[in-house]
């Protein structure tokens, strides 16, 4: 369980968060400026703050009001920044064995580093030095080296601000095992909302200072107004569930089922019967209010229109729920007004792509699906 109750002054910027959660992969989103990096400095120890309490599993660092305020050496938390900060005259195992080092940790037997080395496909990489790793692999050895000091809690600080495209997505299998098999739960600061749709199963929204929402990612991805395209959530989509049902060789298809229905898509890597959780991107989503015929996206849905978003600006955010399954739209104002949409609405969207995430899912896919047995597209 992780407790920040925290209030912080500097200079014209005001921090105040009050948020509680028993999340395992914690994302603390917001755009630049909104005071990511403030708070997690405030959760680390790098700075103290005017009045407050943070408790991570039952242990205060810091209670204001009782005069507590564990330094930050004393915290034990693994914190990884943008850029991964490894000592250039180390190698990568000398770098890894630091961090168990610096924490009296050290493992004598080496399975601890093997096994940390394993899980971020560095083992190959541990005679080398830094100036021969890429921006990713510098990346994942300065992970390993926090993970190797058996912290209770993991900060990451925008871990892929400093790479390209290419090398963010190279990684990210390697959090998806980070976040998956190493026990250790994470604050993640990001500013990106692909990366926390994701990653993370819990989101912590702060916009100036202020937070506006916590709780389950997949609950507050269907929100319609904590990603509007006016401030930049240009990745925004709800996240949904769905199971991989067969492949189709001669067309070189996969067919998807969620609630919403059946979902036709350019063949995926995954095994039939295998769960993935999918971003619709609420750019790719397009509303139609009659059924359409002759075209060529295979992904169409009955829906209603169950929230519209703020009228202020070019475009809007639709909420249509499909059998049970949210999916967020963005449309141009031009078009909903032009349309007559609103709450109630019959309609049918129709989603051009969809992007995937191969985490596992736990038992309440089960209950989707027998509840939906007969849900199909249109
Ligand atoms: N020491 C300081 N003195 C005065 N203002 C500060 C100080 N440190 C940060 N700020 C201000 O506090 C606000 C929040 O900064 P912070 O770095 O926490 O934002 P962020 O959400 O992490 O942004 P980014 O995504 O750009 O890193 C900003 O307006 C910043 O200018």
């Amino acid at each position: 369980m992780i407790e920040v109750v925290v209030a912080q002054n500097l200079g014209a910027f005001a921090l105040d968060v009050d948020f509680k959660t028993d999340g395992r992969f914690v994302a603390l989103f917001g755009h630049s400026g909104s005071g990511k990096t403030t708070l997690i400095n405030l959760i680390a120890g790098l700075t103290r703050p005017a009045r407050g309490r943070i408790v991570i599993d039952g242990e205060t660092l810091v209670d204001t009001t009782r005069g507590i305020l564990v330094p930050a050496c004393k915290r034990r938390l693994g914190m990884v920044f943008q850029e991964g900060r490894l000592f250039p005259h180390l190698s990568v195992k000398q770098n890894l064995l630091y961090g168990a080092w610096f924490a009296g940790a050290v493992d004598k037997s080496g399975a601890e580093l093997a096994r940390v080395a394993n899980l971020l496909g560095i083992d190959h990489l541990l005679t080398r030095y830094p100036n021969r790793l890429s921006g990713g692999e510098k990346q994942r050895v300065a992970i390993g080296r926090a993970l190797l000091a058996s912290p209770k809690l993991l900060l990451m600080d925008e871990p892929l601000a400093s790479l390209d495209d290419a090398r963010k997505l190279e990684i990210m299998p390697y959090l998806e095992r980070l976040r998956d098999e190493a026990g250790i739960p994470v604050i993640y600061v990001s500013h990106s909302v692909g990366e926390v749709a994701r990653l993370s199963d819990t989101l912590v929204v702060l916009s100036a200072g202020k937070m506006r929402a916590c709780g389950p990612t997949l609950d507050l991805m269907r929100r319609v107004d904590l990603f509007p395209a006016a401030e930049g959530g240009d990745d925004a989509g709800a996240v949904i569930l769905a199971r991989v049902e067969k492949h189709d060789p001669d067309y070189d298809l996969t067919t998807l089922v969620s609630r919403a229905g059946e979902w036709r898509m350019p063949r995926l890597d995954v095994a039939e019967g295998k769960d993935v959780r999918m971003q619709i991107k609420a750019r790719d989503v397009m509303i139609s209010r009659e059924k359409p015929d002759n075209m060529s996206a295979l992904n169409v849905f009955r829906g209603v229109v169950e929230e519209v978003g703020a009228m202020d600006g070019a475009s809007v955010e639709l909420r249509v729920d499909c059998k049970g399954e949210t999916l967020i739209a963005r449309l141009t104002r031009f078009s909903v007004e032009r349309l007559q949409l609103a709450v109630g609405e019959p309609v049918f969207a129709i989603v051009k792509s969809v992007s995937f995430d191969r985490r596992t899912l736990g038992s309440g896919w089960q209950d989707l699906r027998a509840s939906d047995a007969s849900a199909g597209a249109e």
